[in-house]
């Protein structure tokens, strides 16, 4: 049994999330994702969708497995918990590849670290970025 974790805020879930969530289930058995408390978001505005909600919706997708709430201030904690075989960053995470190894590796925690590929448009005005969903929200409805 191949476990794999991914994570990150899933704010207003599109298919760029369905992509990234399938891409890393591709690399397993068994997909869990970590969700970030919006408290710990601080590189782009805080979500619109509270923590609960945005891990129900994860969870309710069939390539996932399980969606767990993050640790709200050591994010190893659930890593710990999971025990998974590969983390799968997603395309655009500012996190580095070698440094998550590195921290893992310090905490005794054997796991590979890669990346997911993007989506592409697929039809034109397809939104995938939420950033860029509540940007139209904005110029519709305001
Ligand atoms: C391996 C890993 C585990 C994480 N675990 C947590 C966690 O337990 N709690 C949390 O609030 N954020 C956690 N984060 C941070 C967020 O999931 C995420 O990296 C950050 O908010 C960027 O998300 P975005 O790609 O949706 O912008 C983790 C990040 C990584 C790379
Ligand atoms: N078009 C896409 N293709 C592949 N992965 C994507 C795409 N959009 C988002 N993801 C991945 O989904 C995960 C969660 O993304 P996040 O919640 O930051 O959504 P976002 O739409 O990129 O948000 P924002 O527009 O606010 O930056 C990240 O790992 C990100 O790389």
């Amino acid at each position: 049994m191949r476990r794999v974790i991914a994570q990150g805020t899933f704010d207003i879930l599109h298919p760029g999330h369905v992509h990234y969530l399938s891409d890393a289930a591709s690399l397993g058995d068994e997909l869990h994702v970590i969700i970030a408390r919006g408290e710990n978001v601080t590189h782009k505005p805080k979500p619109i969708l509270d923590d609960r909600q945005r891990r129900d919706m994860v969870a309710a997708l069939d390539v996932v497995d399980e969606a767990h709430l993050g640790h709200a201030e050591d994010i190893f904690v659930p890593i710990e918990k999971i025990d998974p075989d590969v983390i799968v960053l997603g395309y655009d995470q500012h996190h580095d590849e070698a440094g998550i190894k590195a921290a893992l590796d310090a905490r005794g925690i054997d796991c590979e670290v890669t990346r997911a590929t993007p989506r592409e448009q697929r039809h034109d005005d397809e939104l995938l970025s939420t950033g860029r969903i509540i940007d139209r929200i904005v110029e519709r409805r305001c």
